[in-house]
């Protein structure tokens, strides 16, 4: 049964929603394990959406060791379709400075050691991802906060996401590289959220909120951990209007987005022939397809 239709998975600094209402934790197992932390669910304004902190809510979890499936497949069991990441982000272009909010459209991949398929044991799987963040939902999350016209933030609409391994920060040439190639943001989560989700066929949207300018910037030696926490803690109470605004706009108008639909071609295994355990493993997936 239906518990959520929205999801919001809570990064750095963003370990409760202030506003959620008629609150219930609920531990879920998935066939991958268990997630960061139970996940929340409760109301925003009368909407039901589900809450998860990334890191866990003592932020006790690296990047490396996140629960990826295990958080997506927890979503998907209560019934997610839209998933709202909200992240810390350092900044790799002047204009983007810290406290402003970025709603990313594309990815570079830096990981080393994430797993980020819910495929394999049998079944083959190669979804598109040349559009990685759903537009629509991407859009929704836009216009909320362009709506608030928070003091000192500025909103970029569309920019490269790198994904870093972690969780030390980039050194001085592997941030200058970046910048080379046009990024805008590095951080060290979203891609493999991302994939996971639009396996699971969830439409997935960033909001990425600038703590530091990474080590480029001249004005800026280098990157520390109180310096994105200052900086994020002064974002929070922004984030969650940011987010309670997208979720009341949302539940007035959910848009159709192509990642409901993004396993349809994606299967290349023929699902009669396939290994019945793993069919059974991703069976909230794959039920539509059998
Ligand atoms: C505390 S700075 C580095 C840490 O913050 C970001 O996490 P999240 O995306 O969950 O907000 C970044 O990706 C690193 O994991
Ligand atoms: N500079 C940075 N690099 C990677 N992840 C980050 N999260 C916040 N700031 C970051």
């Amino acid at each position: 049964m239906t518990q959520a239709k929205i999801g919001i998975i809570g990064g750095s600094g963003l370990y409760k929603m202030d506003a959620l209402k008629d609150v219930k934790e609920v531990h879920v197992e998935t066939p991958f394990g268990s997630p960061s932390d139970a996940l929340i669910l409760g109301t925003l304004d009368e909407t039901r959406v589900a809450f998860l902190a990334r890191h866990g809510r003592n932020h006790t979890l690296l990047p490396s060791e996140l629960p990826f499936r295990a958080n997506i497949y927890a979503m998907k069991q209560l019934g997610v379709e839209y998933l709202i990441s909200a992240s810390a982000v350092g900044s790799l272009q002047e204009e983007a400075k810290p406290l402003d909010m970025v709603v990313p459209d594309q990815f570079i991949d830096r990981t080393k050691n994430r797993v980020s398929t819910f495929f394999g044991e049998g079944i083959v799987a190669h979804i598109a991802f040349g559009e990685p963040i759903c537009q629509n939902l991407a859009g929704v999350l836009g216009d909320a906060i362009a709506s608030l016209n928070l003091p000192e933030v500025t909103l970029h609409r569309g920019g490269t996401y790198v994904c870093m391994e972690g969780p030390a920060f980039s050194t001085k040439a592997e941030s200058h590289l970046y910048r080379s190639w046009g990024a805008k943001i590095i951080g060290m989560t979203n891609l493999p959220e991302a994939k996971l989700a639009r396996e699971a066929e969830i439409a997935y949207a960033t909001l990425a909120l600038v703590t530091d300018y990474d080590c480029w910037h001249p004005d800026h030696d280098s990157v520390t951990v109180e310096m994105v926490i200052g900086n994020l803690q002064r974002n929070a109470v922004n984030a969650q209007k940011v987010i309670q605004e997208t979720v009341r706009r949302l539940s007035e108008n959910l848009p159709p987005s192509d990642a409901h639909s993004a396993l349809k071609y994606a299967i290349l295994t023929q699902l009669d022939k396939a290994p019945t355990q793993t069919k059974e493993k991703l069976g909230l997936l794959l039920q539509k397809y059998l």
